[in-house]
């Protein structure tokens, strides 16, 4: 791995109410590619992706020990509202805020982080953020309806383009396509792999299923019971898993 880490964690431990949930993670995880973290039910990936922005805060009972430095910042010192400003998230159920607009669900997040000083700007960068989720198509005549008008893949697709328009460096999304369909889960994947291509955003995306770590991952991260067990380049992990639960993992027989 020749890049210079954009999230880079050391000695990492969490509990959650007592339990160990994450063991002694060190994990590099590369600027401009998608890094998946791949594992079973329970096995601490949303806790993974809730300590690097913070948002472990907000778990009752949750004690973080290590080193999180994220593009050099370390996160666990951080101020986690300025942490979070500069990290976009996207969540396994679609959440777009029902009382405000299509156009202000994108928006406000700009608003949010000043990334538009006009509103010929603010327009610009919500068209940008929806078109680099692959929804510009489906709502540029309808941008004053409510998100409850949109179907829940194409909310989900709204929620990308909201975490976009912060224009971060850093995106995470935890089971993004879980609950929607497979023609969506497409459209989400291939923007994925555009901002990656085409922008060099640093993507970390969490999922439990192995062939989709295959279609959208530059790494993955196997973790098993709160340990990470096999880390490197997804084709070589295709070709030549080396941990016995990766293995199991890739023929469907634990998952
Ligand atoms: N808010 C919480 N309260 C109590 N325990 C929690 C909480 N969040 C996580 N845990 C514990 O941490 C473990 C890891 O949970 P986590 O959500 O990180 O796993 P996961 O791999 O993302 O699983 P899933 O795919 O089901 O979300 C769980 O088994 C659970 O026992």
């Amino acid at each position: 791995m020749t890049r210079q880490p954009a999230v880079s964690i050391r000695g990492l431990n969490v509990w959650i109410r007592g339990k160990h949930v994450l063991k002694n993670i060190d994990l590099d995880i590369p600027e401009a590619a998608v890094t998946v973290i791949l594992g079973p039910s329970g096995s601490g990936k949303s806790t993974l992706l809730r300590t690097i922005n913070r948002l472990i805060d907000f778990v009752p009972g949750a004690k973080v020990e290590g080193k999180v430095l994220v593009f050099g910042v370390d996160a666990l010192k951080a101020d986690p509202y300025e942490l979070r400003s500069r990290i976009g998230m996207v969540f396994q159920t679609p959440n777009p805020f029902p009382h405000m607009s299509i156009y202000e669900n994108v928006a406000v997040a700009a608003k949010i982080n000043r990334v538009a000083k006009t509103r010929e700007e603010l327009d610009q960068i919500v068209k940008w953020a929806l078109e680099a989720a692959r929804l510009w198509d489906e709502v540029k005549d309808r941008l004053h309806d409510p998100p409850t008008a949109l179907s829940g893949g194409q909310q989900q697709r709204l929620c990308l383009a909201r975490a976009l328009a912060m224009r971060p460096k850093l995106l995470l999304l935890d089971e993004p396509t879980a609950n929607i369909d497979a023609h969506n889960t497409v459209m989400i994947e291939n923007a994925l792999r555009s901002l990656v291509e085409e922008l060099g955003l640093t993507i970390i995306l969490v999922t439990h299923m192995p062939h989709q770590a295959l279609r959208v991952a530059d790494y993955i991260a196997v973790i098993y019971n709160g340990q990470l067990v096999e880390y490197g380049p997804a084709d070589e992990i295709a070709v030549n898993p080396k941990h016995e639960f990766t293995v199991k993992l890739f023929k469907g027989e634990v998952g």
